[in-house]
């Protein structure tokens, strides 16, 4: 039975979900259930994901190299097309299969199709196959009558060719171009972590304190400055959660008491 219908008499909250490929092998039938409610609650769902430990093991099989530089993979030649199968062809059909699970019918779309995300090279010297998002066309999300969007982050340019992008930022984009109410950035880490502890409250000047001084590094970069891109975009609410939704909310600004 299908939870979602689009025939509400107001129009639901729109909540993006971007689920990182840290945890998305131990989620748990319950994490699911937990969207199940959202869905009942009357708001409307829209997935997100990534897949990095995926992608690393399909190349490490291929004996592919692909340093990372600020949380973006350099993804040479030979590298696009194996992003592109795992994601496309694995990552995301296992996620549609646990939310079905759950009982919420899913779409497993990706950014090639229907000009989703329209995509150029970021800087082809330096990170090779990685994309940077010009345009995203939102009408293939809208199309699916109450079942759920799960959508895979590559792009696509306007040759044809498939870019690999970063999950977050797939997620900001999309979140901004729908006009999302909420962005859940779900991760391995109970939120952005400074000497140990999280933080509960946060605003963008304070976080890029923290990526000078190294607090944030590696795939939390990425995360955070696609938080503070949807605060720009006017999304009101931005958390980094684990999968008990627990972690910390980002704000355009945080008053001081
Ligand atoms: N200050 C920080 N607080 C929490 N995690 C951080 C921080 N800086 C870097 N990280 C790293 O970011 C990781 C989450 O990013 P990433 O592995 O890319 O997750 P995902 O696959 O969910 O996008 C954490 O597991 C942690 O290793
Ligand atoms: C350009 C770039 O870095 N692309 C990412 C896409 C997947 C991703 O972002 O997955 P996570 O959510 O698990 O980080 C990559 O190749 O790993």
């Amino acid at each position: 039975m299908t939870m979602y219908r689009s025939t509400q008499a107001t129009e639901p909250d729109t909540i993006v979900i971007k689920l990182g490929g840290s945890l998305l092998e131990r989620l748990t039938p319950e994490f699911f259930k937990g969207i199940h409610q959202m869905i009942h609650k009357g708001k409307r769902i829209i997935i997100v994901h990534g897949g990095g430990p995926a992608i690393n093991r399909s190349l490490r099989q291929a004996q592919i190299e692909t340093p990372v530089i600020n949380g973006l993979r350099v993804t040479p030649e030979n590298a696009i097309s194996l992003v592109q199968t795992t994601l496309i062809g694995s990552v995301n059909p296992w996620i549609v299969h646990q939310i079905e699970q759950a009982d919420i019918q899913a779409v497993g779309l990706n950014g090639f199709d229907g000009g989703l995300i329209k995509a150029s090279f970021l800087d082809k010297e330096v990170y090779g196959f990685v994309g940077k998002i010009d345009d995203i066309n939102p009408s293939l999300i809208y199309m699916l009558d109450g079942a759920v969007p799960v959508i895979s982050c590559i792009g696509r340019t306007a040759d044809g060719q498939a870019l690999n992008i970063n999950a977050d930022t797939a997620a900001e984009k999309i979140a901004a171009a729908i006009h999302a109410d909420e962005l859940l950035f779900v991760t391995d880490t109970p939120g952005i972590k400074v000497n140990g502890e999280t933080v509960l409250m946060t605003h963008p000047d304070e976080i890029n304190g923290w990526i000078e001084d190294g607090t944030i590094y590696g795939g939390m970069i990425p995360k955070v400055q696609a938080a503070a891109g949807c605060l720009k975009a006017d999304i009101p609410a931005v958390r980094i959660v684990n999968e008990m939704l627990e972690g910390t909310t980002i704000l355009k600004e945080v008053a001081v008491q």
